[in-house]
């Protein structure tokens, strides 16, 4: 495709990521569904080049007030994901003297929200959370997400698939803390490798797979995964059952539930029993009450944690969202621990980092149920042979309390998880 038509599809991609009536990887399927002449090289820069001004919305719109012709080509321009040479052969002469000099400007000459890209609502709080880790945390949300595998414990081993993807080209390193992942370098295209379609393999963050792992699901339990949607968790869990027991995929959303299916047919498990559920106090869940040896609450969140991967969430979550959130976690949590029988573990769990989706959760449903002894999530992990568990949590008195996963420590997603054991 030439340059510049490349670049007029990209400030028409970015014209409708930022309308926000859409989350922006609907949007991007759709202009590549409506586009299907685009070859892969080309989607990778539209994607990129959407993502890009999503990440730095605040600081493209800044430098974008002093170019001439329409604000979405500029904003393209100034997220073009491509080699400079490529792009420059698509601008005129008065847009090349423009870009040199946005080129120029150093980061120590910007305003706060120019250098951090958050909406203020979200970098206020999470200034006063993290101190002089405010920018670090900001600059890595907006970097892209690595591309992090699990290995199918039930059917391979991860130093046999590593080597397998070598053999198909993809470079990919042990995950640091997961004993089932592996990093991949670069973005290189899986889904299409026999490794993914015989189950071997599931694109999922390593994060996640800490989160299934402090689970810690035993063959032959029963187990429940409340808000399973497509079953990422579910399926680690499933796996690390040796497809014994039962598994209940719960969700309330049949739709997501139906995105497992497929999945579950690739990874071998027979232990996984996806069930749609009503709301949090459905018949089913009331029926399996005091049964349960695991219960995970992956619950419904802002996603805030996601935003390497969802850069668009930041703009089209609001305060007054994440507060009904709020209010449905507690709900959810209250409602799912029912299920856990006397001695069983619960596990409460976001991929957000706002404190009041996860600590203050944490703790008033611990202040409300004496009956559920909050466990160390680093003394869980040590068992699990995970290596620095320690770094890897925080709270409590000894800061070992809660797992609390950030990509600018740990290069995951932002995670909490919270551990109780019914007495
Ligand atoms: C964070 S997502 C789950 C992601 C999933 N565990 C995974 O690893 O892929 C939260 C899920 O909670 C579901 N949900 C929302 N309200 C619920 C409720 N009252 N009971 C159960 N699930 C609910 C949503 O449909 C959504 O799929």
């Amino acid at each position: 495709m030439h340059p510049k038509a490349l670049l007029d599809a990209c400030a028409t991609l970015v014209a409708r990521v930022l309308k926000f009536d859409h989350p922006a990887d609907a949007i991007v399927s759709r202009f590549f569904r409506e586009n299907r002449q685009l070859g892969p090289r080309e989607r990778a820069t539209l994607a990129e080049t959407a993502y890009g001004v999503l990440r730095k919305k605040l600081l493209y719109e800044h430098l974008a007030r002093s170019g001439s012709g329409p604000r979405e080509r500029r904003l393209a321009i100034l997220g073009f994901h491509g080699p400079r040479d490529f792009l420059k052969s698509a601008l005129n002469e008065q847009e090349r003297r423009w870009l040199d000099a946005c080129d120029g400007v150093k980061p120590e000459e910007l305003m706060a929200p120019h250098r951090h890209n958050l909406p203020e609502w979200l970098a206020g709080p999470l200034q006063q959370q993290l101190g002089a880790d405010f920018l670090p945390l900001a600059e890595s949300l907006m970097q892209p997400a690595p591309l992090d595998l699990r290995v199918n414990a039930l059917s391979a081993k991860r130093d046999e698939v590593r080597a397998a993807l070598k053999k198909e080209g993809v470079q990919a390193q042990p995950t640091p803390h997961s004993p089932w992942g592996l990093r991949a370098e670069g973005k290189p295209s899986v889904n299409r490798l026999a490794l993914f379609t015989n189950g071997a393999i599931e694109v999922q963050d390593e994060g996640s797979q800490l989160l299934a792992l402090l689970l810690d699901a035993k063959r032959g339990e029963m187990v429940v995964d409340f808000c399973a949607g497509a079953g990422g968790k579910t399926l680690a869990v499933g796996a690390a059952m040796r497809n014994t027991g039962r598994l209940y995929a719960f969700d309330t959303s049949a739709h997501r539930l139906d995105a497992l299916k497929p999945r579950l047919a690739r990874s071998g498990l027979s232990n996984v029993h996806p069930a749609a559920i009503a709301h949090e106090r459905d018949e089913r869940v009331k029926r399996l009450a005091g049964k349960i040896d695991r219960v995970l609450v992956d619950a419904p969140c802002s996603g805030l944690g996601t935003l390497r991967r969802n850069p668009d969430l930041k703009w089209r979550q609001t305060p007054e969202a994440v507060q009904e959130l709020v209010q449905k976690q507690g709900a959810i949590l209250q409602s799912a621990a029912r299920l856990v029988k006397p001695g069983g573990r619960l596990i409460y769990a976001t991929c957000s980092v706002l404190p009041e989706e996860n600590e203050a959760i944490a703790e008033a449903f611990g202040a409300a149920h004496a009956d559920f002894r909050p466990q160390r999530a680093a003394d869980l992990l040590d068992g699990l042979k995970v290596a620095d568990a320690q770094a890897l949590c925080a709270g409590g008195e000894d800061g070992r309390l809660y797992l609390r996963l950030w990509p600018h420590r740990h290069g995951t997603d932002g995670f909490f998880a919270a551990v109780w054991t019914r007495a």
